[in-house]
């Protein structure tokens, strides 16, 4: 059994290491494919792959086609959105992702963008602290429960809404449930987007719902681009001189942004949030672990398509 690893924006050595002895421990052969700049080659790495550990790589019709031999890809990171799922069930072939295992470094980046955004990306003049703020949580998922913990430390009110979550869940943990998006942005001086791209998300950050947030609002996004209706934002940002974004995910329209909003707006040149070796180690292993108990055992635990 040959089980690829295809990463576009590569694990820490540490990690792939840990993913090593992981596979070959099982029996199985380990190769790799790092950094790789042109579609053909993951197309041709592929051909006699029958599992494959991805980041943010994209697996299309195209990809699967090509991989005769898959029987499983493991998303080793929460989003899975860049997985085709219909095409990879048609083919036959098992999705899973590794929740939590990179959350906590997606929380501190949130917390690295916040203060770096309060404190007026450190031009020298006087900027605000967290302490005290209300915090909105956008969604109360693995990032958003860490974004909490660390929002206690730091002495801010926290609040959240998920759609999904019940808000027992919330209240246990001593946060403030709210009902609605809405309620939570016209609450919160800082909102952390925690929701994943899904065909109900995207775009719906838009206008309406960002202008609810209080004077010298701050939107901090480390979840996806693509829940951003980055028009609108373009829009109110200039309606609204007093607001700031920070984010993870370089926007389509990074330059506009750039240009237009220079002390308000901040963008990571390349997705970093899960871009710790911690977070590399954890998902790349739970992967390969995943990887041994399906082609060994069956295990579907962590199976996202049907
Ligand atoms: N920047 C990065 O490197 C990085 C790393 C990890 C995750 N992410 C992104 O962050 C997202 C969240 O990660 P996670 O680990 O917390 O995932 P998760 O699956 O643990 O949590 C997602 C939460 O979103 C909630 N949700 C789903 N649809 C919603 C909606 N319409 N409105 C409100 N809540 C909704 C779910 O109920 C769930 O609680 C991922 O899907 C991914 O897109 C980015
Ligand atoms: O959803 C995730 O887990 C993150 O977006 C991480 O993406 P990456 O593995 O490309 O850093």
């Amino acid at each position: 059994m040959k089980i690829l690893v295809a990463t576009e924006k590569p694990f820490a050595k540490v990690a792939v290491d840990g993913i090593r002895k992981e596979i070959e421990g099982a029996g199985y052969e380990l190769a790799l494919l790092e950094k790789y700049t042109d579609k053909a080659q993951l197309l041709d790495a592929v051909k006699d792959a029958n599992a494959l550990i991805i980041r943010s790589d994209v697996i299309d019709n195209e990809v699967l086609d090509a991989a005769k031999e898959l029987k499983i890809v493991v998303r080793a990171g929460a989003g899975y959105d860049n997985v085709d799922l219909e095409a990879a069930t048609a083919h036959g072939v098992c999705v899973m992702n590794t929740p939590g295992q990179n959350s906590n470094a997606v929380a501190e980046l949130a917390f690295g963008m916040m203060i770096m955004a309060v404190r007026n990306f450190y031009d020298g003049k006087s900027g605000t602290e967290l302490k005290g703020k209300k915090l909105g949580i956008h969604a109360y998922g693995n990032v958003g429960r860490n974004v909490a913990r660390i929002a206690k430390g730091i002495g801010m009110e926290i609040y959240a809404y998920d759609a999904y979550c019940p808000k027992e869940v919330m209240e246990g943990d001593g946060i403030v449930p709210v009902d609605s998006a809405e309620a939570l942005y016209e609450t919160c001086n800082v909102v952390s987007l925690h929701i994943p791209a899904t065909a109900e998300t995207k775009n719906s950050i838009n206008y309406d719902l960002v202008n609810r947030m209080p004077k010298n609002g701050l939107l901090v996004n480390t979840a996806r681009k693509e829940v951003i209706n980055e028009a609108d934002l373009l829009r109110l940002m200039n309606d609204r001189p007093d607001l700031k974004y920070v984010t993870d995910i370089m926007p389509v329209h990074h330059a506009e942004f750039a240009e237009q909003f220079p002390g308000r707006y901040f963008s990571t040149p390349k997705k970093m949030g899960a871009q710790t070796a911690e977070a590399n180690i954890n998902a790349g292993i739970a992967a390969a672990k995943q990887i041994v108990g399906f082609l060994k055992d069956g295990c579907e635990k962590f199976r996202v398509n049907k």
